[in-house]
């Protein structure tokens, strides 16, 4: 199956690297110095579970042009970077795409990208279940499980599902589709916004952030205000337990949050503060929506932009 990887940092790397293993044709978009060493080295992943080192040739192109034809397109790139590739990706005359990542307007996307195509596309949300970081020699470290997306488009259904099927049928890589995948976005972004918060306060030094008992317990309350802000809103918290534990279990969330922030390979799930920052702007402007107060999360949200604005 011909399929692009369209964006080649940390994620579509990996993403790109299973496709090849499974015997797909695979292209990378990549720019810059990323499109050099794709080019000169191939695809370097480090697994630092598993403890092993892969490189995998790719095609590598620079640009989409409107009549390069994919059976399948996986964007893989961060929230703010998404809205710069729409147009390109509306232009292109394949049909079948997935945007893979953090996602505070799925459905804004979905309707730039139909709107601006002169043919329908098939529009999928995913989240892949993997983390690491880029080194500045372009080797990618990858922190993961088995290598798993949830994945669903805005309608329920997914369209595309034979295709994914077929894509990863012989790779090592699970497919959890989701019935509501804009319910699993919102809720991820709420649980996310609130411990990028932590950490951006702490310099990034989660160890330091372990310690901070009176942030960690206003994290929790700030998802906690999240939550109503997105049930008022008629989403459905997902995963549940997520909620619960922001809500009725804040006790064991505590402590369960000291010990995450505490495990060495952490230092490897790189977040960017842009991201976030652009994450907490959609949300602002829903939680405008609503009448719903949210104190912690203002708290929150006022201590890490003015920090995030000092440091412009
Ligand atoms: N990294 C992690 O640990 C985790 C990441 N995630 C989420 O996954 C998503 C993807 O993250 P990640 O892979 O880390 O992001 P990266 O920043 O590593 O990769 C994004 C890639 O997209 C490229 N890109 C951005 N804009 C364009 C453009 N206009 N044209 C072409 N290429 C472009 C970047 O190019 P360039 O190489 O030039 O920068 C980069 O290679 C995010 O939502 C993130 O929050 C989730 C869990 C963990
Ligand atoms: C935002 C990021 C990259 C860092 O915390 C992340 O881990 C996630 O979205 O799950």
């Amino acid at each position: 199956m011909r399929i692009l990887v369209y964006g080649a940092g940390v994620l579509g790397s990996y993403l790109a690297h299973v496709l090849v293993r499974g015997g797909n044709e695979v292209t990378i978009l990549a720019r810059g110095k990323r499109a050099e060493q794709l080019k000169s080295n191939g695809l370097v992943i480090r697994h630092y579970f598993q403890r092993r080192n892969t490189v995998d040739r790719v095609n590598v192109i620079r640009e989409l042009a409107p009549d390069d034809r994919y059976d399948l397109i996986f964007v893989v790139m961060k929230y703010n970077d998404f809205p710069t590739v729409l147009p390109t990706l509306a232009e292109n005359q394949s049909t079948n795409i997935v945007l893979v990542g953090n996602n505070a307007d799925a459905r804004g996307m979905q309707q730039k990208l139909q709107e601006k195509s002169s043919s329908k596309k098939n529009v999928n949300f995913g989240f892949q279940l993997s983390g690491g970081l880029r080194e500045e020699s372009g080797r990618i470290i990858c922190i993961r499980g088995g290598g798993q997306m949830i994945v669903g488009s805005l309608e329920g259904g997914i369209t595309i599902k034979p295709l994914l099927e077929q894509a990863f049928k012989n790779a090592k890589y699970k497919l959890t589709y989701h019935e509501d995948m804009d319910a699993w976005l919102m809720s991820h972004l709420v649980m996310i916004v609130a411990l990028n918060a932590v950490s951006f306060l702490h310099h990034g030094d989660l160890n330091q952030a372990s310690r901070d008992n009176r942030l960690l317990k206003q994290a929790i309350m700030a998802m906690d205000d999240g939550h109503r802000v997105l049930e008022k809103l008629n989403y459905t918290i997902t995963p549940a337990s997520q909620g619960n534990l922001a809500r009725k279990h804040r006790r064991i969330f505590y402590y369960g949050l000291k010990f995450i922030h505490k495990l060495s390979f952490m230092k490897f799930v790189d977040g960017s503060f842009n991201e976030i920052a652009a994450l907490l702007d959609s949300f602002r402007k829903l939680k405008e929506q609503v009448d719903v107060a949210t104190l912690a999360w203002d708290a929150l949200e006022k201590r890490t932009m003015a920090k995030f604005v000092a440091r412009l």
